[in-house]
């Protein structure tokens, strides 16, 4: 990509964060533990979401990609303290409380797709009830069109009309998945968080299922997807912000993450490596605990370009937090 084309998408990008739907600073979510340890699962997250825009939020199996999503949704914990804002049309949503979060937050301003949909789908009905009844609750569509409503939602998501009338325990995990989707679709929150909604499905699923999800955003709305599928990620977001240990390390525009600039920093660059279609090469070592946190940059450990200086955190400064960010690749 030339720098001209590449400098007029990164002005696209800016504008859309000047109008930003969602608007978080310093979300910190910490779990204290009995015995008195803490896990740091989020530290510090800073990140806007215009509506419109896809970002991806990539990273490591327990980096705290669910967690703070839990957290936008005041669905944490007891054992939680949380920290910051998150800004979405006026209301904070960490400090909201559950009286708004439950009547005007949850599917009506921000849709979810849970991570293991199969707990949040009731046991004893069928997916065409858990639609019904979603249609009546957050659209107010009269019952003599809500049977129409609810197939229509299940085919955006991909769900077959021929297993409406299956209970959840008679549904492969992808299945549960299409539902659990449909599900979140419903409502058309103005926001939506969608957390690895194409796992346990086939190439052409995700694809036809993140394409709805990109439909979703195109049509003016957030969507916040948390996913370990780079390439989900490369096909529909338009920002690719990277977790490690708990911290956004790297946020950046996907048409420089994903080509021939590539990401800055060295996890970042480690994780598309990574990829099979890529190097194949794994990152060496492994995260570390969230309750045993090192001094100074947590990926020090594993990192080929740390030095001294990374005994101390760095801040995120031009989209990256690293003391050594790589140079771009020409
Ligand atoms: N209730 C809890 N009490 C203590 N620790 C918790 C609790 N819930 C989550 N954690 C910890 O918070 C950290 C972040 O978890 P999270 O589920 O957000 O990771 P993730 O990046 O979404 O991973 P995955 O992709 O595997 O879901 C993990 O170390 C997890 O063990």
């Amino acid at each position: 990509m030339n720098t001209r084309l590449e400098r007029a998408l990164d002005a696209v990008t800016a504008e859309r964060a000047d109008a930003a739907l969602l608007t978080v600073r310093g979300l910190t979510v910490r779990f204290r533990l009995r015995g008195g340890r803490t896990v740091a699962a989020v530290t510090d997250a800073d990140f806007d979401l215009a509506p419109g825009e896809c970002l991806a939020l990539v990273g490591e199996s327990g980096c705290g990609k669910s967690v703070l999503a839990s957290a936008l949704l005041g669905l944490l914990p007891g054992n939680a303290e949380t920290g910051g804002t998150a800004l979405l049309d006026g209301t904070d949503l960490l400090a909201a409380d559950e009286k708004t979060l439950a009547r005007t937050v949850r599917g009506r301003r921000v849709g979810l797709v849970p991570q293991s949909p199969a707990a949040h789908l009731t046991p004893v009905r069928t997916v065409r009830a858990h639609l019904e009844e979603t249609v009546r609750a957050l659209t107010g569509t009269p019952r003599t069109a809500r049977r129409k409503a609810a197939e229509d939602a299940a085919d955006r998501a991909a769900f077959p009309a021929t297993h409406l009338d299956r209970h959840p325990h008679e549904l492969s995990g992808g299945l549960a998945q299409r539902a659990a989707t449909a599900l979140a679709l419903i409502g058309d929150a103005p926001l939506l968080l969608a957390d690895e909604p194409t796992t346990g499905l086939d190439r052409d699923l995700v694809e036809r299922t993140a394409d709805e999800l990109r439909r979703h955003a195109d049509d003016g709305r957030g969507l916040l997807l948390i996913t370990h599928d780079l390439t989900a990620a490369a096909r529909i977001a338009d920002r690719v912000a990277v977790m490690y240990a708990g911290r956004i390390v790297e946020i950046a525009p996907a048409h420089r993450f994903f080509g021939p600039t590539g990401p800055a920093h060295p996890y970042a660059r480690g994780l598309l490596d990574a990829l099979p279609e890529r190097a194949f090469t794994p990152i060496p070592g492994m995260p570390p605990e969230l309750s045993a946190l090192p001094e100074g940059c947590a990926f020090a450990p594993r990192c080929p370009r740390a030095t001294d200086q990374c005994a101390t955190v760095p801040e995120l400064r031009a989209g990256v937090a690293c003391h050594h960010p790589e140079r771009p690749r020409a």
